[in-house]
């Protein structure tokens, strides 16, 4: 069994953890704010876990993996954690939105101690360890050797975590997903919002641009990707609070620009226009003050 730490158990981190120490694995819960277990509804019922938990990154030690599971905005407190959780042979998971997995950690680690993590998991943080776990989750890695040990980590959970030869492609189309779903935290609605015709439209807007954007950073998405992903906000169940959603509510900073910020950027550097993801990331900007 492995030695695992979890920088940020939040609704994501914690669900993990939970789930490896269910499947034997020792863990260690690296917190900002202190929490004394993990009790997570899941689809397949209440899972409580009692790990190891650190406040001060002064006495964290060696693991063999690290999740590092805070918004993408927290990364540089995050890092805090590195100097005493990686020794020479741990890796450290990037489980995280977005396309810049490697990027966000490239002034702390060498890349060939990261692996970058896909996650499709809807979770969400009620309190300090309480999570609800709507539904059962997927990961997806690059695949190698440490992508393969990823996955043997996981075998025992639920979470299907596979290897693939086009994780960048996959990393797109997740984004293409995220970033129409800027407009519920913008207009405070759940996902059934989608079920309007107009704000359907302008959903497909955003994915396109999201499209033309990850296709010229080589991302193999197919251009009927729009209506693919509006129809899957449509039809999914119309209360679906997505995180970004979620952390408007609770008055947490927004990943504006892990999920709508980075197509403008990297649409920048294409010469592709992308306003729709330009207005979000201004509005969304607004609202968070
Ligand atoms: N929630 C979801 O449904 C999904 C989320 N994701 C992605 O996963 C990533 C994590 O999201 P999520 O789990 O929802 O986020 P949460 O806000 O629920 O959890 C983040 C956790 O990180 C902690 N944290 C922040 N800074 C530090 C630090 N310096 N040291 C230790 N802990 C710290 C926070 O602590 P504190 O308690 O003090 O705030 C919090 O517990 C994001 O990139 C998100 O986009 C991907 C798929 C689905
Ligand atoms: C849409 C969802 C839940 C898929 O995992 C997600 O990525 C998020 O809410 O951040």
């Amino acid at each position: 069994m492995a030695a695992v730490a979890v920088i940020g158990p939040g609704a994501i981190g914690g669900t993990l953890a939970a789930w490896l120490m269910q499947s034997g694995h020792q863990v260690t819960l690296c917190v900002r704010t202190p929490l004394d277990r993990l009790e997570i509804d899941t689809p397949r019922g209440p899972l409580s876990a009692t790990p190891v938990i650190l406040t001060d990154p002064a006495v964290a030690t060696a693991v063999d993996w690290v999740l590092a599971t805070t918004k993408t905005y927290d990364v540089a407190a995050a890092a805090n954690w590195l100097g005493g959780l990686v020794g020479p042979a741990t890796r450290v998971a990037v489980i995280q939105n977005g396309v810049e997995h490697l990027e966000r950690f490239a002034p702390y680690l060498a890349a060939d101690k990261l692996l970058p993590v896909i996650i499709d998991l809807p979770a969400e943080r009620l309190a300090p360890g309480r999570i609800h776990q709507r539904r059962d989750g997927t990961m997806l890695v690059p695949e190698g050797a440490a992508g393969a040990d990823f996955a043997a980590l996981f075998a025992g959970t639920p979470i299907v975590t596979s290897t693939t030869d086009e994780f960048t492609t996959a990393a797109w189309r997740k984004l293409c997903l995220n970033c129409a779903g800027a407009v519920s935290a913008l207009v405070l609605q759940p996902g059934g919002v989608a079920r309007r015709d107009d704000v359907a439209e302008l959903m497909r807007g955003l994915v396109a641009e999201c499209v033309a954007v990850g296709r010229a950073e080589g991302a193999q998405l197919s251009l009927d990707l729009p209506d693919a992903i509006v129809e899957g906000y449509r039809t999914a169940p119309a209360d679906s609070v997505n995180s970004m959603h979620a952390d408007r509510l609770a008055g947490r900073p927004m990943e504006i620009d892990a999920r709508n910020g980075v197509i403008v950027r990297r649409g920048a550097r294409h010469g592709i226009p992308t306003p729709l993801n330009q207005l979000m990331v201004t509005l969304l900007e607004a609202a968070q003050g």
